[in-house]
């Protein structure tokens, strides 16, 4: 059977899934994590090298998974987590650990680098502004801070671009994690010269950018004996992991959104003009490439959306990891059924998910998380409920800024590992006031990646066509609460600005 490999490189692990070509089910699939070091507060970097081992042993698994099928891959795609600088040297050898999207610390340099390009100017150029969650802020970080590191540096990669290199032996960067960087003219696809001239950046630090459903090198013998999937099959250029989200749920063309819950939370909606959020100083969603050619999207991003229901269960939720332990059933499914008891609102209760600052609305690198409205008569379930209606209420920040924008969204998918709780669903669909329908796309990313490579492949004629012939609605969830959740999050609004003295500066005792 025609099978086509996709590998979703995460935050939390890697994902790797073998899919039908005829249907797109999934016949076999391999998880396999990797840490997330913090070595200060606001810092937030991964090895490439961790990575590249859990991506051998991720495919491995996958393939003897598979092995009693008679399955022949035809193709591999790659979808990653956007916006992480990985620098090697002329040797083509990793220099420091990755800075990922969630680290904070490159503030200063994107007051610099706004300084330096022109607000307005870096919004024509690359339209968006410079966040401390795109790479160009990290890369001048590591030029003032560990400026002989940086003199050593050849080559700039993302996360699933360096993946793909190790794959394939081929140095480039696709398009649609390309535009994550703030150095793409995002509008032409190209490098923004403009830009990397007045940063006095190198471009040839920036590899070929290439479209995400084009072959972008093959699978070299070294890894085919490494792995076992057969050399010479083409690995896709692949795309970033929201845009291959959306590819693998079908948002392919105009009318169509997605929520993402998955580290980060995110809203997205297709687009097919690189139109840029000008109703303030600042563009408070990002304008993006698609992996669909020719295609855009717009996206507000919530830093902690999964990331603050890892904290509960890593920090509060000790209980039910043990249950975990004892009878393998998901800590994060029995914290669902718990906060399932509270009431909607939580009496009261409210959490702010900026555990790791925030994007959208407020740009705020500094914002700082909580809860606030805490009495007596509440616990610990309130506590579980309250994070996962405060990330739905950042969402719906997100939301909000993408309706305003004046594309059409006629309906609305849900994605991502939060997505994969009925509760969180639910809670979501109300607090947005729109029905959220999921597909069969149980593997996002992943899926959108091995759709991309079918279509480098030559077993789907595009991308559009590959989602009309395998992706399937399979669920509706319809708002219920909307109106209770109307009045919450009027307060929740009020909190940010509210709060913004206190919980938006660097903190040191
Ligand atoms: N069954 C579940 N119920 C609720 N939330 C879940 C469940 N499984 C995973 N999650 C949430 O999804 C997050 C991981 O999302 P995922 O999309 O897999 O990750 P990544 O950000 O690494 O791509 C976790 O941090 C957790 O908060
Ligand atoms: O920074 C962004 C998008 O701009 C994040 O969406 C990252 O791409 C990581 O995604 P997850 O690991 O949370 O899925």
């Amino acid at each position: 059977m025609q099978t086509l490999l996709g590998i979703d490189l995460g935050t939390t692990g890697v994902k790797a899934a073998l899919f039908a070509v005829e249907d797109g089910r999934v016949l076999a699939d391999a998880f396999v994590d990797y840490p997330l070091y913090h070595p200060a507060p606001g810092w937030a970097e991964q090895q490439p090298e961790e990575w590249w081992q859990a991506t051998i042993a991720a495919i491995k698994a996958c393939l003897v998974k598979g092995a009693r099928q008679q399955l022949q891959v035809c193709g591999v795609g790659l979808s990653g987590q956007m916006h992480g600088v990985v620098l090697l040297d002329e040797q083509q050898q990793v220099l420091r650990p990755c800075i990922i999207w969630a680290d904070q610390r490159s503030d200063a340099q994107c007051r610099w680098m706004t300084e330096r390009v022109g607000a307005k100017q870096l919004i024509e150029y690359t339209s968006n502004p410079a966040l401390t969650g795109f790479s160009a802020p990290k890369l001048l970080w590591v030029r003032e801070h560990e400026p002989e590191l940086f003199a050593r540096a050849r080559t700039m990669l993302l996360p699933k671009d360096y993946i793909r290199y190790r794959l394939t032996g081929r140095i480039a960067m696709e398009i649609s994690d390309a535009a994550g960087t703030c150095l793409l003219d995002v509008r032409r696809g190209v490098w923004s010269q403009e830009v990397l001239q007045a940063l006095e950046l190198d471009p040839a630090l920036l590899p070929q950018v290439v479209p995400a459903d084009t072959a972008c090198g093959t699978i070299s013998e070294e890894v085919a004996a490494l792995t076992g999937l057969p050399s010479g099959i083409p690995v896709a250029g692949g795309g970033a992991d929201n845009a291959c989200g959306a590819v693998g749920n079908g948002v392919v063309s105009p009318g169509l959104a997605l929520v993402s819950v998955g580290t980060s939370g995110i809203v997205l909606a297709h687009a097919e003009t690189p139109q840029v959020d000008t109703s303030g100083p600042v563009p408070r969603v990002h304008t993006f490439n698609h992996a669909v050619p020719g295609a855009w999207y717009l996206m507000g991003v919530t830093q902690g959306a999964g990331l603050s229901l890892r904290w509960v269960r890593d920090n509060i939720g000790l209980p039910e990891r043990a249950l975990e332990r004892w009878t393998g059933v998901d800590a994060y499914e029995t914290l669902s059924q718990e906060a399932e008891s509270v009431p909607p609102g939580c009496d009261g209760l409210l959490f702010l998910p900026y555990l790791q600052g925030e994007r959208t609305p407020h740009l705020d690198a500094y914002a700082r998380g909580g809860w606030i409205g805490l009495t007596a008569s509440h616990d610990r379930r309130y506590l579980i409920r309250s994070v996962l209606e405060g990330v739905a209420f950042s969402l719906k920040d997100c939301f909000s800024i993408i309706q305003e924008q004046g594309l059409t969204l006629e309906q609305v998918r849900a994605t991502g590992g939060g997505a994969k709780s009925p509760l969180w669903r639910q809670i979501i669909a109300d607090v947005l006031g729109v029905e959220l329908v999921t597909t069969n796309a149980t593997e996002g990313p992943a899926f959108g990646a091995a759709l991309l490579a079918g279509v480098a492949a030559g077993v789907y004629a595009s991308v559009v066509e590959a989602c009309e012939r395998t992706v399937r609605v399979v669920e509706h969830t319809e708002p219920q609460r909307a109106a209770v959740y109307e009045q919450a999050y009027g307060i929740y609004r009020a909190l940010y600005p509210a709060l913004k003295p206190i919980i938006s500066k660097p903190v040191s005792f």
